[in-house]
């Protein structure tokens, strides 16, 4: 589905943030790179959206080559990027947001999902469609931003830290709307910034960490934990040891 062949990019030609990414995505499902702030996460996925050119390397989607394409062609071919940050449009409600967003013309390929459909799976936003995105919670913020990037019929959604944040329930909805993506032909990459994360996404998840990206590692067992441990400040504090606590 993406395949990524060492490549490398970054703000500034002498600082490269990213180095030698190569990473094979076959299946359509939800994939995870989890990595501590700075680690490249953000810049892998602009680099993928087309809001940074890479300074070397390929990118291919469907085997179709798509490395350096502007974020309009990327959109066009089936890439949509759900920002950090959500980067909703301040003077728009719910509603205009999933309205002028539209899916390209001509992609017969893609699944389109009309506006319903988008309610039907965040109902939450059903309730708020007059309401601008500085109203709604950061659990809506997040719901809307990834039906907005729905709506251009995506094969890959790129997802940056989607459940950070947010409080429980909501973070458990955004999750089951991803984890259900992929039956409609949808594959997810989403960054996260911790192991436990990504668990909750899936089964495995890609490291990356000072811009180099390792795996996939299984969720389970502790293995992604323990490849981030040096990396993290976000993974469980150690539990103190029973000898010291109560001196
Ligand atoms: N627009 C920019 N111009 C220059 N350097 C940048 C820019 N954006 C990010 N960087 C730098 O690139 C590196 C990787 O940042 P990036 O945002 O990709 O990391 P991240 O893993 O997404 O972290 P976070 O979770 O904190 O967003 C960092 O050293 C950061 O300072």
């Amino acid at each position: 589905m993406l395949r990524i062949g060492d490549l490398a990019a970054g703000y500034r030609p002498d600082t490269p943030v990213l180095h030698h990414i190569t990473v094979d995505l076959a299946a359509v499902a939800v994939h995870t790179v989890a990595g501590p702030n700075g680690a490249g996460k953000t810049t892998l996925l602009h680099t993928l959206a087309g809001h940074l050119r890479p300074t070397t390397g390929r990118v291919l989607l469907d085997g179709r080559d798509v490395t350096g394409w502007t974020p309009v062609r990327a959109a066009r071919t089936g890439v949509a990027l759900a920002p950090q940050g959500r980067r909703l449009w301040p003077s728009l409600t719910v509603a205009e947001h999933l309205t002028v967003t539209r899916p390209p013309v001509r992609r017969p390929d893609s699944r389109t999902w009309a506006v319903d459909e988008l309610l039907e799976m965040f109902p939450a936003l059903a309730a708020r469609l007059r309401h601008r995105g500085h109203q709604l919670s950061g659990g809506e913020q997040q719901m809307l931003t990834i039906a907005r990037a729905l709506r251009t019929a995506p094969r890959l959604l790129l997802c940056d830290e989607p459940t950070e944040g947010l409080a429980p329930t909501m973070a458990a909805h955004v999750t089951h709307a991803l984890r259900d993506l992929p039956c409609h032909g949808v594959t997810v990459l989403a960054a996260v910034p911790h192991a436990r994360a990504a668990a909750t996404l899936s089964d495995t998840v890609y490291v990356l960490a000072d811009g180099r990206l390792t795996g996939p590692i299984a969720t389970s067992g502790g293995q992604a934990e323990q490849a981030l441990r040096d990396h993290l400040t976000l993974v469980s504090p150690a539990l103190p040891n029973p000898g010291q606590a109560h001196r």
